[in-house]
């Protein structure tokens, strides 16, 4: 199981994580969904131990992964966005020398080799240069490299970026493969390839969780419940009148408006009707509404729209405060 708790991370004063919980549950696959630079690496980083969250813990099976970090790796299989592979490197030398890396004793190399080989697919490349390697192929010898010391948790960063099609469908079966057996959590920025692998899902924005619930929950409770408001009035206050609406998620402006109006649609993801509200705060406020209706969207759309910067249109906190840079991270921007 893995555990995470207020987990934030946080470079100059940007918060690339900002106070993140959640818990993947022993057997389950979860996907972690957001845009780019949503903090989907950082927050696996973090996790698998490769960087040191700014504050916040991750338990892995109860151990705190900042305490035994050691004892804690044994347990994680790593596939980062860029996956280490030895271009040079045959693809048997290469997953004997990952086998070495993670201690995996001499006398069961060869028998965990060729079983993770034959579980990836990749048997047929396993003399060739990495370098030689369609993506897909790559990908898959690098998910060969996570799997290596048999870990009960996989975490894999965007496993199917980058590969076509049918790459994609046969990564898909590896992961069903692989869910029958570990604890998996995955990255990713779409929708679709998420929601058809995994029990449940994480969606964030900003470093910040926005959603967490199963697909099947997402789409009732996310699609569907944008309204789409032409209200009258001076912007600031409309915005003013919206902020005391209690339940909106995210708001969404229309990018073409008449003179003296605002075009913009509320999303709130606990399915919570905020007619009524709007419309008291915005009469109370004095901005009248020239329309308002529910607008159908699907669950794809619905992602789109609360993770496109609507909150932070709305006036959401996108940095925590300021801090000091530690010395250790000055490198890495
Ligand atoms: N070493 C670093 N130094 C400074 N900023 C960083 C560093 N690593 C990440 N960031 C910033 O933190 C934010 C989150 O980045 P992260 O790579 O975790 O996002 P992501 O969701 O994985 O996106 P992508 O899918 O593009 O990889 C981004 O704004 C990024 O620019």
């Amino acid at each position: 199981m893995i555990e995470v708790k207020n987990l934030v991370k946080q470079y100059g004063n940007h918060a690339a994580v900002d106070d993140l919980s959640f818990t993947v549950e022993t057997g389950k696959v979860v996907g972690f969904l957001g845009p780019n630079g949503a903090g989907k690496s950082t927050t696996m980083n973090m996790i698998t131990g490769y960087i040191a969250p700014t504050s916040g813990i991750v338990l892995i099976d109860g151990v705190d992964m900042e305490e035994e970090p050691e004892q804690v790796r044994k347990n994680i299989g790593y596939l980062p966005e860029n996956p280490p592979l030895y271009p040079d490197m045959r693809v048997r030398e290469y997953l004997y020398f990952v086998a070495e890396l993670k201690k995996v004793p001499r006398k069961d190399r060869d028998v965990m080799v060729n079983e993770i080989m034959n579980r990836t697919k990749i048997v047929d490349v396993s003399e060739r240069l990495i370098r030689h390697l369609s993506k897909g192929y790559k990908q898959r010898v690098g998910v060969a490299g996570a799997m290596m010391g048999y870990p009960e948790i996989l975490i894999l960063d965007e496993p199917t970026v980058g590969l076509d099609p049918n790459q994609i469908i046969q990564m898909r079966e590896l992961i069903r493969d692989l869910s029958e057996s570990h604890t998996i959590l995955l990255s990713s920025h779409i929708m679709q390839e998420i929601s058809a692998v995994c029990d449940e899902i994480i969606i964030i924005n900003e470093g910040k969780m926005i959603a967490c619930d199963t697909p099947d929950n997402l789409t009732m409770h996310m699609a569907s419940n944008g309204l789409h408001l032409v209200i009258k009035g001076d912007v600031p206050v409309i915005k003013g009148a919206l902020r005391t609406v209690s339940g909106i998620k995210n708001v969404v402006y229309d990018e073409q408006m008449e003179e003296e109006t605002l075009g913009l649609t509320l999303y709130s993801i606990d399915k919570k009707d905020l007619r009524e509200d709007v419309f008291f705060a915005l009469a109370e406020a004095g901005c009248p509404i020239l329309e308002m209706h529910r607008q159908e969207t699907t669950l794809e759309e619905a992602f789109i729209a609360l993770t496109k910067g609507g909150s932070r249109q709305f006036g959401g906190k996108k940095t925590a405060e300021k801090q000091t840079k530690p010395e250790d991270e000055k490198e890495e921007e």
